[in-house]
């Protein structure tokens, strides 16, 4: 489980007391393994998708929105947790997606996920609905950008969630000065400044930053 931020014990007691994943998701993980490598490590990890679930589930949202969707794991986390809505999902990558696509169809989510090519600044530009669930786990220098594109879209009471905010913790510690961890604190505080949200910082896998719409 990717658990930069909790100590290996913790880590192993968080993971034994969270629903494990069921075949089709540790297939997914396996696949992504073999297929992507070192860049495997973009995948949520379990805990965080049993979250996606279970917030999906509580929101019961009509539209919700990904930006990165890589294999796939995480779109499938909040296809699961849909009653009736869509889940629109946007990534540059025909490669990584065709997993996730293949993944969709096993899991029988074809009918709930749509899937749109391209850059996210220019899709989610010209995407039209009004958006009640948001996750944002894409190119983490564009997160301003999406940012305001899905505040622009989210209703009232509306939930955008976001990955990395932490950093492994690096964002807590100034002496880390490599320019991501700059532009990830500079993005968690442009929202932490922003009046028109409320916001919840976890410390589940690398930090995920919960913001509701006031
Ligand atoms: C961290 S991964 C997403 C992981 C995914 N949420 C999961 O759980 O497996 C980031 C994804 O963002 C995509 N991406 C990178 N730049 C992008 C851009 N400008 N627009 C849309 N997607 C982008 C990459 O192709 C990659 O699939």
């Amino acid at each position: 489980m990717k658990a930069y931020l909790l100590d290996a014990a913790v880590a192993r007691y968080v993971s034994d007391h969270t629903t494990a994943p069921d075949a089709l998701l540790a297939a997914l993980e396996r696949e992504t393994a073999e297929v992507a490598g070192e860049d495997a490590t973009m995948q949520i990890s379990f805990d965080q998708g049993r979250l996606l679930t279970m917030i999906t589930q509580l929101m019961a949202p009509r539209v919700a929105v990904e930006v990165g969707t890589f294999t796939g794991y995480s779109s499938v986390c909040i296809a699961r947790g849909l009653s009736g809505g869509t889940l629109h999902c946007f990534d540059v990558s025909e490669e990584w997606t065709s997993v996730a696509r293949r993944y969709w169809h096993e899991a029988g989510l074809d009918d709930r996920v749509t899937l749109t090519i391209g850059p996210a600044a220019d899709t989610l530009a010209a995407f039209g609905e009004q958006v009640d669930l948001a996750f944002l786990d894409a190119d983490k220098h564009n997160y301003p950008v999406y940012y305001e594109l899905l505040m622009d879209r989210l209703r009232p009471g509306g939930l955008i969630l976001v990955d990395n905010t932490l950093r492994r913790g690096w964002v807590a510690d100034p002496a880390h000065e490599e320019p991501e961890t700059v532009r990830m604190r500079q993005f968690n505080d442009l929202v932490m400044e922003d009046p028109r949200v409320t916001v919840v910082t976890l410390p589940v896998a690398d930090g995920m930053m919960l913001i509701r719409k006031n």
